[in-house]
């Protein structure tokens, strides 16, 4: 069956980006969150980046307000009961996806294909939870979502093929590119992009230079259009430390040890630009 109505649970920055683009590409779309404050917010968000948008004739204010009339917010996880595909983008965290799957199993019609954009999280265990394994699949995607042009699809161990055919259809139709990666921890971006961040928080833990100069050999030395800390700020000191934590337990190897840094940071509540500091200031 043809996805046309999607459900995306979770309108933090990844959410409400994965929200906006089915909109611009014509699905009609339910914004979950199980929080009144961070929905409206999320919605803001979208309203925010698409007058940007207009303002810099990328698209008319017709096509704005298209996508807005495609996206309606939800508070109750049994709203997916009328969509084809529901797009999980929660905390990365096992027990919550797993909750979330078990839940969404219930309310989601039979045809409905579930899918995570776990960042590292393996998809055969969150699969698990549910009762349909073959219709569960991860679509990874990347933050900024309406920039960047990559989403992993990640296939678990019972994802069938016509799952991963309606996926890549539709990633397609989103104008961005797939690329099919088994189910391994941290899949690829991760497991080369966050022990890179990891291995600058050391470097600035160690004192070897300041978090600025850091992020400017990165930048002016490898061409890299964010350094390393600045980027960890940007997708969340909290995520890149699960991230760690992920990798470290599924491969059991030291390298990919969290920084004791990066872990006092997310004690501290500094989660980067979301909670308004991390290695830098925000206002
Ligand atoms: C953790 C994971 O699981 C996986 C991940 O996602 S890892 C993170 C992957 N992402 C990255 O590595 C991002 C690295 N950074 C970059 O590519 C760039 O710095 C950036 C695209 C974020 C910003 O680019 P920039 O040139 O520095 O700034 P800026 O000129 O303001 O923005 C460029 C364009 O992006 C758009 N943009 C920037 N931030 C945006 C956002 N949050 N949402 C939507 N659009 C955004 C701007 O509107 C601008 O559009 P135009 O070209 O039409 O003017
Ligand atoms: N940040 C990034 O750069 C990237 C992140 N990802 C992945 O995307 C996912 C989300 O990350 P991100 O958007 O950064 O996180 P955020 O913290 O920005 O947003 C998560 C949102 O989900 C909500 N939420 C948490 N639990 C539930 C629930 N049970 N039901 C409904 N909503 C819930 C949170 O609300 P509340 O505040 O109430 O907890 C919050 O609004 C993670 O799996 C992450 O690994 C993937 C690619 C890039």
């Amino acid at each position: 069956m043809a996805i046309q109505k999607v459900m995306v649970i979770g309108a933090g920055q990844m959410g409400a980006g994965i929200a906006q683009v089915c909109a611009q590409a014509g699905f009609d779309v339910l914004v979950n969150d199980r929080n009144e404050d961070d929905l409206d917010k999320g919605m803001k968000n979208i309203d925010k980046i698409l007058t940007r948008a207009v303002e810099k004739e990328r698209i008319t204010a017709q096509s704005k307000s298209d996508t807005l009339n495609r996206l309606t917010p939800s508070s109750q996880l049994k709203d997916a009961e009328s969509c084809d595909l529901v797009i999980e983008a929660v905390v990365e965290n096992m027990d919550v996806k797993r909750k979330v799957f078990g839940e969404l199993d219930e309310v989601a019609p039979k045809h409905a294909i579930l899918a995570s954009n776990t960042s590292s999280l393996p998809i055969t265990e969150i699969a698990a939870a549910t009762k349909r394994a073959d219709q569960v699949i991860g679509m990874h995607f990347m933050n900024p979502v309406p920039v960047m042009k990559l989403v992993e699809i990640i296939r678990g161990l019972q994802t069938s093929d016509e799952t991963y055919g309606a996926i890549e259809t539709m990633t397609t139709h989103l104008s961005k590119t797939p690329v099919e990666v088994e189910d391994f921890p941290g899949f690829v971006s991760n497991r080369i992009l966050m022990p890179m961040i990891n291995e600058a928080i050391f470097t600035l833990h160690e004192g070897v230079a300041s978090r600025e100069d850091i992020d400017t050999v990165m930048k002016l030395g490898t061409n890299h259009p964010m350094g390393p800390l600045t980027l960890a700020d940007f997708i969340g000191l909290d995520t890149c430390l699960y991230i760690m934590e992920v990798l470290h337990d599924g491969f059991g190897d030291s390298k990919y040890r969290p920084c004791p840094l990066l872990r006092n940071y997310v004690k501290a509540g500094w989660l980067g630009k979301k909670s308004g500091r991390g290695f830098y200031l925000y206002d």
